[in-house]
């Protein structure tokens, strides 16, 4: 066993229903077992029940729950950063011919390694992943990921329709090329299947009843999808399904709401789609910093709350501008500021359980990792900013650990992320001289 010794912050319990749900140890323990947390609590405490286990001191940085993102495109990783258009522009100018190209094998292994070690040197442990719409392109993916040992959940894209022929599909092969991958992959090491239609304004009802026989098959694979992100979209999707109450109808009569149903977005989104989703216990992806370069809008962060829908929080790369759960964070409090009386004022015990435990439950994973109750993999992140850097001067001098979240929140990045573990295992150590990159498996 290994007790390590640091700062820790973790939220057990959701801090949008209880008012102390921050815990933090200034000077704590987790004792680690073959990857488990065995016990949680003051280092002096554990020090005095197991005086003979190895210590290993991770003080002089703050030890956080790995980030879980639950909406990230795997072939989007080298379109970060086309501004100035709306979802539909963006999808035809950036995402789209880059999305093409991942028929070719040697791309798509090229972008996986850049994807996985892009996910991980930010901090995230679990991912919820849009894959590629070539199946041969998710194979790729999830050798990746089972050799670096990233836990995701991931699928391939299908659409029949709108969006370019190459990456058009058919309900037949959608089903096969799907029903294939999941006996392959789900279940395998940390990798699990999502039924992935892209949107509805690219899959037909035949597209979408040849995702719903793919979940009836196999009951314990995730769903995920997109829905009400932009106005024009949301548009057209209500002339493409005549017989839908609404967006989140299309997917609802198709059966393919539960609780392990992920959709990214919701700006706009009716009192009967909020009621829907909460009725079906499913979550949605938030995605901030994506909703904000595409001008989506405000996400009703509020209305969900009340509703009862469960929330959690995406990158959403490349409509997204990077890896960085912390930046989703921060820009997540962004919004929400600016909405005044119609946002909520976001703490830093809710930026943390966003980015952390709400997608473990989202991915109804959370028996399992998003924060370091005993019993719990460990799954952690150590943000140590580099010597002499403003990070640094602003941690070392913070008056409380929670203020010290706070501004790790404000002002951290990726080159703030110092050490990564995936179930005990550490999968990602800064090189203070060089590029980061992550420990090979
Ligand atoms: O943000 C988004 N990114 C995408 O790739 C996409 N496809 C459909 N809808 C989408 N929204
Ligand atoms: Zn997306």
């Amino acid at each position: 066993m290994t007790l390590y010794r640091a700062t820790f912050l973790h939220t057990p319990v959701n801090p949008f229903h209880h008012s102390d749900a921050l815990k933090r140890e200034d000077d704590g323990g987790l004792l680690v077992q073959n990857g488990q947390i065995r016990e949680s609590g003051s280092f002096a405490d554990l020090k005095a029940a197991h005086p003979t286990e190895t210590v290993e001191d991770l003080r002089g940085g703050l030890l956080l729950p790995g980030f879980i993102d639950t909406h990230v495109h795997y072939p989007q990783v080298r379109v970060i950063g086309g501004l100035g258009v709306p979802l539909l522009d963006w999808l035809d100018k950036y995402a789209l011919p880059e999305e093409a190209r991942f028929g070719d094998s040697a791309h798509a292994a090229t972008v996986a390694r850049e994807f996985v070690s892009g996910l991980i040197s930010s901090g995230t442990t679990t991912a919820l992943v849009f894959g590629s719409h070539f199946a041969n392109a998710v194979d790729t993916l999830f050798q990746e990921t089972e050799r670096v040992g990233l836990r995701t959940v991931a699928g391939q894209v299908v659409s029949d329709r709108m969006l370019r022929p190459e990456l058009h599909t058919t309900p037949e092969r959608a089903y096969s090329e799907g029903k294939a991958l999941i006996e392959k992959w789900h279940g395998k090491g940390e990798n699990r299947y999502a039924v992935t239609p892209r949107f509805s304004l690219s899959a037909s009802e035949g597209i979408l009843e040849a995702c719903a026989a793919l979940m009836k098959e196999f009951p314990d694979v995730h769903f995920t999808s997109h829905s009400n992100e932009n106005l024009k979209e949301v548009e057209t999707v209500r002339q493409l399904f005549p017989k839908s109450r609404d967006y989140i109808d299309t997917y609802e009569q198709a059966g393919l709401l539960g609780r392990r149903s992920v959709l990214a977005h919701n700006v706009h989104m009716t009192g009967r789609e909020l009621s829907a989703m909460a009725t079906h216990s499913c979550t949605s992806a938030h995605c901030p910093c994506s909703n904000s370069a595409l001008g989506s809008g405000f996400f009703p962060l509020k209305r969900h709350l009340a509703a009862g829908v469960r929330v959690s929080l995406g990158t959403d790369v490349g409509g997204g501008t990077g890896f960085s759960m912390l930046k989703e964070g921060l820009q997540a409090y962004f919004m929400q500021q600016l909405l005044g009386d119609s946002g909520v004022a976001l703490e830093p015990s809710h930026l943390l359980y966003l980015a952390t435990r709400a997608g473990a439950e989202a991915l109804e994973m959370d028996g399992q990792i998003g924060d370091f109750s005993a019993g719990k993999a460990f799954d952690a992140s150590l943000f140590q900013p580099p010597e002499g850097s403003t990070m640094q001067a602003v941690l070392n001098n913070a008056h409380s650990t929670e203020r010290a979240l706070a501004s790790l929140f404000a002002g951290g990045t990726q080159a703030d992320v110092k050490r990564v573990w995936i179930g005990g295992k550490e999968v990602f150590s800064r090189r203070e001289t060089a590029q980061a990159e992550p420990v090979s498996a």
